[in-house]
């Protein structure tokens, strides 16, 4: 299974890298996650021509909004063993200052919020990718992780 991160955003605060590296080099290889970041661009649907072509072909697609359906940790455990189960590959969208299009959130087999708040997609990344090292950690029973 392959979890992608297609982000908008480049060139990135040092803070940003070295969160989301700490927690992507945890994890095994065979859950591995990359992160494709898209240059910004003047409009989201300009920018939903380069999320487009950075989909992996055949992969599930997850868009990030704050107005998508709420999730918590171990429902998250529960999707990721799934995934595993299933052999899925998994594609998250997370937007730029402006969002996704409409397209993308629409074209998405599911939308999902990590807060009701609104997070700067830098940090949205960084939640992310820490949410996806904690749920793995919860499937392996792995302390890092306490109720
Ligand atoms: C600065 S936000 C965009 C805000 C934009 N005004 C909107 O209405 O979508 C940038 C991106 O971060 C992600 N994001 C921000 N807050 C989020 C949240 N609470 N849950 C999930 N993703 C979020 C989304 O992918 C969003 O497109």
């Amino acid at each position: 299974m392959r979890l992608t991160i297609v982000s908008v955003g480049h060139k990135m605060p040092d803070w940003v890298a070295m969160a989301t590296q700490d927690y992507i080099k945890r994890m095994p290889s065979d859950c591995s996650i990359e992160i494709k970041e898209i240059k910004p661009d003047l409009t989201p649907a300009k920018e939903a021509l380069k999320i487009a072509v950075a989909i992996p072909k055949g992969s599930r697609v997850i868009a990030l909004d704050e107005r998508g359906k709420d999730q918590s940790t171990q429902h998250l455990a529960t999707h990721l063993a799934n995934w595993r189960q299933e052999g899925f590959d998994i594609t998250f969208l997370i937007g730029g200052a402006d969002g996704l299009d409409a397209s993308l959130k629409e074209g998405a087999q599911e939308m999902w919020r990590l807060s009701s708040l609104t997070l700067p997609h830098a940090m949205a990344r960084v939640i992310l990718v820490e949410q996806l090292y904690r749920a793995w950690t919860i499937l392996q029973g792995h302390p890092y992780h306490r109720e």
